[in-house]
């Protein structure tokens, strides 16, 4: 089972940001969204997501998904996370299923928010109103809140920029369960190569608003795709515990 793009198009007025992308996000799996600084990978993500105009279509196990539809499947977290807000953080969690809350709220629903919290290790903060929390723990709440939705397709636009390293473990440790478990499609646009090459299935590059490769981190992070696509110089070594490891050297 998976969600696919089939030649999605984006453009920004008369400039075309990304042409003809057909990407395959299987169910159960995470997908690295990979590329330079203004390639289009939030774009994509947010055409997905139904949020920028394009054209080109979604399907799931090869139907048709119109947009309409999306909401009750789909999740998506922009990169910007820095907004706060005078809700608590059980609060923000909890807006995540928005449209299926009642005027009163059930004890279990507040409970399994707070799990979810608890799970991102803010249980401490989860009475703390967001503007009164780090940016990290902002990026978790809204990660968190993502969660609860228990989307299909979970879209995440760079979801660990703001974390220490552990906490990048924590979340991509826990999506890669929870895309086995809940049989969910996760797609994670990130800058981390390393973080992409260890947790992510499949690694989709865009380059010059197209899909440059899509396949296994080491069929896709090459030296000389680094190079082409990023311009830097890189040293990329598979290690003999099949980990691969990327040094980028330096800018060309
Ligand atoms: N609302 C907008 N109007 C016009 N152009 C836009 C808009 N949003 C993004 N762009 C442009 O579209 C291109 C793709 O932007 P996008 O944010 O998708 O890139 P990205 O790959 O996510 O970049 P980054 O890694 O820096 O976050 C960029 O050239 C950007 O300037």
């Amino acid at each position: 089972m998976s969600f696919a793009t089939h030649n999605i198009s984006v453009r920004y007025g008369r400039t075309p940001v990304l042409q003809d992308v057909s990407l395959s996000l299987p169910i159960g799996q995470i997908t690295g969204l990979i590329g330079p600084n203004g390639v289009g990978k939030s774009t994509l993500l947010k055409a997905m997501a139904g949020l920028a105009p394009c054209t080109g279509e979604m399907t799931f196990d090869s139907s048709p998904l119109h947009v309409s539809s999306r909401r009750d499947m789909v999740a998506y977290m922009p990169q910007d996370s820095s907004a706060g807000s005078s809700l608590t953080l059980t609060e923000v969690v909890l807006l995540g299923r928005l449209a299926t809350l009642g005027i009163r709220v059930s004890d279990d629903l507040i409970q399994a928010a707070q799990h979810l919290l608890a799970d991102f290790g803010l249980a401490h903060l989860s009475h703390r109103t967001l503007d009164a929390v780090s940016g990290g723990q902002r990026q978790l709440t809204y990660l968190a809140q993502a969660l609860f939705r228990q989307p299909r397709l979970l879209m995440l636009d760079e979801p660990t920029a703001a974390l220490d390293l552990r906490h990048q473990l924590v979340v991509f440790e826990t999506l890669q369960h929870l895309a086995k478990s809940k049989q969910i499609a996760v797609v994670v646009a990130l800058h981390d190569l390393s973080l992409a090459a260890q947790f992510c299935d499949q690694v989709a590059c865009l380059s010059n608003g197209q899909l440059d490769a899509c396949g296994t981190a080491p069929q896709v992070l090459t030296a000389d795709r680094l190079e082409r696509v990023y311009g830097i110089q890189a040293d990329v070594q598979h290690s003999t515990d099949n980990r691969l490891r990327i040094t980028a050297i330096k800018a060309i």
